[in-house]
C-alpha cells in the first residue's frame, strides 16, 4: 500500500541569548521521551505556517509574530513519510512552556544533540550547530 505524505510544521524557538526552545515527546506518543521542536501536523485547508502559529500557541502558549522557513525536506520513516516545514521564531508573545503536560526548556544552540531527536532532525541539527558563532 502506498504510504501518504503527512505535512509537519515546527518552530525552532529562539531567544535573543542563542538559546532555543526544546519540549519532550510525552509518553504514548510516537518517538516518546525524544526531544522536538514544538509543532504538529499541518491540518487540511491549512498552510503550514498557519500551522505552526496553531501548534505553538497549543503546545506552548505562544503567539507567533514572525516566522522565517528555515528548512522544507522529506523524510521516510518504516511506518510513515513526514514533510517536515520547520521555521525560525525569534519574534513572539508570551513565555513558552509545555502547555500539554511537556517539559519545556532553553537549550544553548551550540549543545544541541542530535541523538536525543527523532532520527529525521539529524541533518537539520547539523545545520544549525554549523551555524552557530
Ligand atoms: N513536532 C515535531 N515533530 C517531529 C520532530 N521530528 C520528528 O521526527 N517529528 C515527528 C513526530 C511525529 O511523528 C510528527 C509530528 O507530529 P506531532 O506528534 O507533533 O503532531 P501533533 O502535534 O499534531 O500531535 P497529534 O495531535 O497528532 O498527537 O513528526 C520535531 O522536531 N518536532
Ligand atoms: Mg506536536
Amino acid at each position: 500500500m502506498e504510504k501518504k505524505i503527512t505535512h509537519v510544521a515546527a518552530g525552532i524557538i529562539r531567544n535573543e541569548f542563542g538559546q532555543l526552545f526544546l519540549t519532550q515527546r510525552l509518553e504514548g506518543q510516537d518517538f516518546a521521551q525524544s526531544l522536538e521542536f514544538p509543532g504538529g501536523k499541518v491540518d487540511m485547508g491549512e498552510t503550514p505556517e498557519q500551522a505552526l502559529k496553531r501548534e505553538l500557541e497549543e503546545e506552548i502558549g505562544i503567539h507567533v509574530l514572525n516566522a522565517e522557513l528555515y528548512e522544507q525536506f522529506l523524510f521516510e520513516y518504516p511506518h510513515k513519510i513526514l514533510y517536515f516545514h520547520f521555521y525560525l521564531v525569534e519574534e513572539w508573545v508570551g513565555e513558552p512552556f509545555g502547555r500539554e503536560g511537556q517539559e519545556g526548556f532553553w537549550l544553548d544552540q551550540k549543545e544541541l544533540d542530535a541523538g536525543q531527536f527523532p532520527a529525521a532532525n539529524a541533518k537539520l541539527i547539523q545545520r544549525l550547530l554549523a551555524e552557530t558563532c
